[in-house]
């Protein structure tokens, strides 16, 4: 049977990316995307967006919703300060298959740990499963209409601090009203959008950057 777009992706990276060079792993997949097939990875433009707020945050806890193919996961792993682990949750066997080989090929597999399963399952027993008290960083990039739904878990489940940061992917492109809704009129969430466009397009799309207020 015909391979999937992921498993595609990642025959690029093994075929054309340095492997141990998460740098390299990123180029890869965005030339891929642009010039061979559209994929939905955060991409180059808001990738830089991430990349300053993770940088700004310097999480010792993060957590991402939606490995997909792994390519936030490697972007936001690669800027991590030494002894601290990038968390990232996919309940999908094939889409995880691929993202623990790309995240093995930029070597950056000591500091991401993917687990398999839905967030609405794995969030409860975050504080269980990883001895974690609560967060830093959350990027969300799954189905978009979890994003509401995940972090009223997040607040439920005690894993938001005064201070704790929300980075949301696809605010405007797909959308998430609901979610948009929420974080800019509660006054539990000081939000703030980050204008850009969808991932390898002329598209507006953007990330919206939300502090829990405790
Ligand atoms: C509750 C739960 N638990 C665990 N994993 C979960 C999960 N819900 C989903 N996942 C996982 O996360 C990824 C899903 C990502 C969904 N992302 C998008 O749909 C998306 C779409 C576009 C897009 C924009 C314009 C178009 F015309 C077409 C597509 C752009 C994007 O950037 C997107 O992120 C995928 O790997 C899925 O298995
Ligand atoms: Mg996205």
């Amino acid at each position: 049977t015909r391979s999937t777009r992921p498993q595609r992706l990642l025959k690029a990276v093994q075929k054309k990316a340095i492997k141990g060079d998460p740098q390299s792993v990123i180029s890869t997949i965005d030339y891929f995307c642009r010039h061979s097939e559209w994929a939905m990875n955060v991409g180059d433009e808001k990738g830089a967006i991430l990349d300053s707020v993770v940088c700004e945050v310097s999480p010792s806890t993060a957590l991402e919703l939606g490995t997909y193919c792994g390519y936030s996961a490697v972007r936001i792993a690669r800027l991590l300060p030494p002894g601290t682990k990038l968390i990232t949750l996919e309940f999908n066997p094939d889409y995880a298959a691929v993202a623990r080989q790309i995240i093995e090929y930029s070597g950056l597999q000591d500091k991401i740990c993917l687990v398999e399963g839905a967030s609405g399952d794995l969030i409860p027993k975050m504080q269980e499963l990883f001895g974690i008290k609560t967060l830093d960083f959350v990027f969300l990039d799954h189905w978009k209409d979890r994003y509401l739904p995940d972090i009223k878990l997040l607040e439920e489940c005690q894993l938001l601090r005064k201070g704790s940061i929300l980075l949301a992917d696809n605010v405007i492109c797909p959308g998430t009203p609901d979610y948009l809704e929420y974080v800019r009129n509660s006054p539990r969430y000081e939000s703030k959008y980050f204008k850009s466009h969808l991932e390898y397009t002329k598209v507006e799309d953007g990330l919206e950057k939300s502090v829990f207020l405790g």
